[in-house]
């Protein structure tokens, strides 16, 4: 191990860029707050602003996997799929079984620019993730509650709302709807039996609803889906806190692109249409796991200076107080002082390891983990 890898690996190193992280998210987090009087005078403007200052959050994020860590994130696509990256607003739909995939859809996201207005249909309970969910709340991401009774009205309203979205924007949408465990294939593979569809080795069914209600309320705006797998050389089993410790990991990501004309407007149809999705995604990472390699060429854009510049913006307006503050600290001599900082400093970790918790599929919701209904029909 070389030096420099051995000082990033340090406790030390972590606890600081958390400190960063948090402490920018909130105050980024009140300065939207202080933005949301201008909803009724310009939309328009509010939704720009918030575009800059939800960057300023996930960017930094993105730093610690493109700097921090280093890891590569290859693209493998075609010359007439690239050319409308970051040109377009256009449904993403990503495999869910890697614990950082949401941040390779991001170093993607930063690369062509729509960093700011990446939108994604998340699981409810990340709306209350501090600095993130409440960021998402200005980036008006639509939640669901993975109830559909009670998803289809204010799922439909949220997409509706974005339909003039002032900005180029990417929606993700994992159609698995959870991420994949030997437990939940093995539940997901026993519906698609009972719907008699082909199997899936490496996914779990999509679950079709999402994706229809999708692209009924977008299509006109979104001109595209973007189909994209990923995948880790060598069975790396990436994580965020692999990634904080500054390791360094390799993921190719294959993104082809589907024109919306494409997409048949019946509902039935529809389905069947991401069911056949799912099976080309299955052949590719069949194909990855025999070659390592996908379909296409390599096309990887490089990584930008902004998320480095925006992460030591942060950095050296942050760390500069808190050495003072330490210092003082010491200095005053008083042990309760020195006690309620500590004390405030553990809780501060133990939220942050909370906050971590959520990427990590071992914690994950017990969504498709019971038993399929039986069909009757
Ligand atoms: C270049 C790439 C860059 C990309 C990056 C771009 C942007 C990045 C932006 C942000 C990054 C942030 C990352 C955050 C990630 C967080 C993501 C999540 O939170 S994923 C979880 C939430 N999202 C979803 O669930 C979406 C998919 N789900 C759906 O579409 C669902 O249909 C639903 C709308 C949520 C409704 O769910 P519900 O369960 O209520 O209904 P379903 O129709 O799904 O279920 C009933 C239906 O399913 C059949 N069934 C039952 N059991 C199973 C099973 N185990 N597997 C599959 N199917 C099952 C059942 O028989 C019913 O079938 P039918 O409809 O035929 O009757
Ligand atoms: C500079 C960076 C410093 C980093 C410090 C640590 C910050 C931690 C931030 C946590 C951010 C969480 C954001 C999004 C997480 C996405 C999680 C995810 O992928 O959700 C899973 C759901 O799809 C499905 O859930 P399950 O049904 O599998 O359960």
């Amino acid at each position: 191990m070389g030096v420099w890898q051995l000082i990033k690996s340090q406790f030390i190193c972590l606890l600081l860029i958390c400190y960063v992280f948090l402490v920018s998210g909130l105050i980024i987090n009140l300065l939207q707050l202080c933005t949301l009087p201008l909803w009724p005078i310009s939309k328009q403007l509010y939704r720009r602003i918030n575009c800059r200052l939800g960057y300023s959050i996930a960017s930094q994020m993105v730093a610690l996997l493109e700097w921090w860590s280093g890891t590569e994130c290859n693209l493998y696509s075609h010359p007439e799929s690239y050319k409308y990256f970051g040109k377009e607003s256009a449904i993403v739909v990503l495999n869910h079984n890697i614990e950082i995939d949401f941040l390779c859809g991001w170093t993607f996201c930063e690369r062509f620019g729509v960093l700011g207005s990446s939108k994604v249909l998340a699981k409810k309970e990340l709306a209350y993730v501090p600095l993130i969910g409440w960021m998402w709340y200005h980036l008006e991401i639509v939640f669901c509650k993975r109830k559909w009774e009670e998803d289809r009205r204010t799922v439909a309203q949220s997409l509706q709302n974005l339909r003039d979205y002032p900005e180029n924007f990417w929606f993700l949408l994992h159609c698995e709807g959870t991420r994949f465990t030997e437990k939940k294939h093995q539940i997901s593979m026993q519906v698609a039996e009972s719907k008699g569809l082909p199997k899936l080795k490496h996914h779990l069914l999509p679950r079709t609803k999402g994706f229809n209600i999708t692209v009924q309320n977008l299509r006109g705006p979104v001109t595209a889906v973007y189909d994209s797998t990923l995948n880790f050389r060598n069975n790396e089993t990436p994580t965020l806190l692999g990634l904080l410790s500054g390791k360094k990991y390799h993921g190719d990501m294959y993104v082809r692109r589907i024109p919306m004309e494409s997409i048949p407007e019946d509902e039935g149809e529809c389905g069947a249409w991401l069911h056949k999705l799912y099976q080309e995604k299955d052949q590719f990472q069949e194909e990855y796991s025999q070659t390592g390699r996908f379909p296409g060429a390599v096309l990887t854009p490089a990584r930008r200076p902004w998320t480095l510049l925006n992460w030591l913006f942060w950095a050296s307006v942050l760390l500069y107080p808190l050495a003072g503050l330490l210092v003082r600290l010491v200095s005053s001599g008083s042990s309760a002082t020195i006690l309620t900082t500590a004390a405030l400093c553990v809780a501060v970790s133990v939220g942050m390891r909370w906050m971590i918790g959520q990427t990590e599929i071992k914690k994950g919701s017990s969504y498709g983990n019971k038993d399929a209904p039986v069909n009757n029909n």
